[in-house]
């Protein structure tokens, strides 16, 4: 029973948690300081826990914190099996673990398959020594002509996918900087030091991985040399391997991919491959219907969304450590939303936009609620981005995504209280714009303000985790006569502890206030609509399923529909 992680005091065996949690991103460095070196590290991050556990997140995504010489934040990795002496050691992180889960919260990190760091020491060899143990570890040419069809990642930085290495004096092939080979995973013995490193960290005690940049893996002549049939088999067999060896881990793939192809990272019901997928197309949407003032743009995407098979998840977000990827909406929208939301061209990065949530909502606390309210009521498991719940600003005279990873502001005080080190000698500096500014945003002065942003999102997750239906319940468009209104039902049978439920989520997109009428389907004709939050009741539905909701500006209701089966 090694892979349980049975003997944590805080967490309770549930194979299934991943389809309930709230998650959060966080970057060890950007979060707490314990040693005053002006980075953040795992003794700073055992220090927040409690603020953690008090905000009622389920679940830490730590970003790379392994060796590197953070040429791309950690995603440039030097050596899988050893942490970045800055951010603390082996038995720090190893602590940090344990502290969580007797929390009760779980932490799942990064896996970065697809590349190393150059400095990685495999591919140090690997140029030296083409006939040595290494020498097929990356993936070599003599042209740079070979894959012609797969389009360049990083446009704002790379012109090709190949780079000219001096010493080996052939080509080697990155998807993403040119400081990073891509892994050449026809090599067996690649594959395997990948079975070897995810043992390694399972074996520390971490719940999962964000699989980083998996569309990747494998390449093959006259493809895009993206979601390759190779690259899921190989998945699929990671999986195996999870399954036999650690029950209850997870793998949550990063497949920045339409819904049609991202969903076969989710393989099938008998070839599993990962437990959660990130919906990438329907984070743009969110802030695509808010500025159209129109449910469509939301309705359509999770129209074109497949069923993904039981016991899997959706991972959904506002935002992350990059920018806010336009990948996955078309070039009519991409403008639009460049026009929204970037109107200054330092607010964007490759394809896609710079900026944190607050600044990219101009700090509108009805717009922040809203896109909350439905990232924390659509299908799919949320996950939080450090920062965003106190309505952190960013600093777009950063380079690159540095704009959105500064020092999470604490308290009022020198460096927001994230480190006592000389403010020069930050990692990064904290934000200090007029409105952003970490004398007024800090987690301090939330804490002590009922009505602070904070204490509203931390009401939310309570709402949220009262109500497994969230996580677990059927998503169903409920027809509204208003466009601005979009309105869903979540309903589930009972699930062994959890009841059965239903839930109306209706949400006004405009600016303005709106009424709208809904019509429910027949069963929950005659049932009465009660607030999740206050239990105030709310005019019942007609015998003909319908009813007529009011909504202030940007304003959303999360009704139970009691009357049926569930409890009152
Ligand atoms: O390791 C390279 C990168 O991998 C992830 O990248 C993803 O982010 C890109 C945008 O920054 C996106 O366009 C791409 O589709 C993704 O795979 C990781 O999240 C990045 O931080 C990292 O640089
Ligand atoms: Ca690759």
């Amino acid at each position: 029973m090694q892979g349980l992680n049975l003997a944590q005091p805080g967490l309770k065996y549930d194979p299934q948690w991943f389809r309930k949690a709230v998650f959060y991103e966080v970057l060890v460095r950007a979060f707490a300081d314990s040693k005053g070196s002006g980075a953040g590290d795992f003794t700073g991050l055992i220090g927040k826990l409690d603020y953690l556990q008090w905000l009622g997140v389920d679940c830490l995504w730590l970003p790379p914190f392994y060796a590197s010489p953070l040429r791309d934040g950690g995603y440039d990795i030097a050596d899988y099996k050893a942490v970045l002496p800055e951010f603390g050691t082996l038995p720090e992180f190893t602590e940090l673990v344990s502290q969580a889960h007797a929390r009760g919260i779980r932490i799942i990190t990064d896996f970065v398959m697809n590349h190393t760091s150059d400095q990685h020491p495999w591919f140090q060899a690997s140029r030296a020594e083409p006939d040595g143990p290494y020498g097929d570890f990356y993936v070599w040419s003599d042209t740079d002509e070979r894959y012609p069809d797969a389009r360049i990642i990083f446009v704002d930085t790379e012109v090709s996918n190949w780079t000219f290495d001096p010493v080996r004096r052939q080509f080697f092939w990155h998807r993403f900087f040119s400081h990073q080979p891509d892994l050449n995973f026809e090599n067996p013995a690649v594959q395997e030091a990948m079975f070897d490193i995810v043992r390694f960290w399972m074996d520390l005690g971490i719940d999962g991985f964000r699989l980083d940049a998996v569309p990747y893996l494998f390449e093959e002549e006259g493809t895009n040399c993206e979601n390759l049939p190779k690259t899921h088999e190989f998945l699929a067999r990671l999986r195996a391997m999870v399954d036999e060896e650690y029950p209850g881990r997870i793998l949550l793939a990063e497949a920045n991919q339409p819904p049609a192809e991202v969903v076969d990272y989710f393989g099938s019901e008998d070839d599993p491959e990962c437990h959660m997928c990130f919906h990438f197309p329907v984070m743009p949407r969110l802030y695509y219907a808010l500025r159209e003032e129109k449910a469509q743009p939301i309705v359509s995407v999770l129209a074109d969304t497949p069923e993904i098979p039981t016991a899997t998840q959706w991972g959904t977000f506002l935002r992350n450590h990059d920018e806010l990827t336009l990948e996955m909406v078309t070039p009519e929208e991409r403008a639009a939303m460049y026009g929204w939301y970037a109107p200054d061209p330092r607010m964007r990065a490759n394809v896609g936009i710079r900026r944190r949530l607050a600044p990219l909502l101009d700090n509108s606390r009805p717009e922040i609620e809203l896109i909350h309210a439905l990232v924390l009521s659509l299908p799919g498991s949320p996950c939080l981005y450090y920062g965003d719940e106190i309505g952190m600003g960013d600093n777009i005279w950063l380079t690159d995504r540095d704009a959105v990873r500064t020092p999470m502001q604490w308290t009022p005080d020198r460096n927001a209280g994230f480190s006592s080190v000389d403010p020069g000698k930050l990692y990064l500096p904290v934000i200090s714009s007029l409105v952003y500014h970490y004398n007024n945003v800090n987690v301090e002065a939330q804490m002590a303000t009922s009505a602070s942003l904070l204490h509203w999102v931390r009401g939310m997750l309570q709402v949220r985790s009262r109500h497994p239906v969230f996580g677990l319940g059927d998503f169903q468009v409920v027809e509204a006569d208003n466009e601005a209104v979009l309105a869903f039902t979540r309903s589930m049978e009972a699930d062994g502890n959890d009841p059965a439920e239903a839930v109306l989520c209706v949400n006004n997109l405009s600016s303005r206030p709106q009424a709208a009428t809904i019509t429910l389907p027949e069963e929950f004709a005659g049932r009465q609509l009660v607030d999740l939050f206050g239990g105030s009741g709310f005019p019942w539905v007609a015998a003909d399923g319908r009813v007529t909701i009011t909504l202030g500006t940007r304003d959303f209701f999360w009704f139970q529909l009691r009357g049926g089966e569930e409890p009152a």
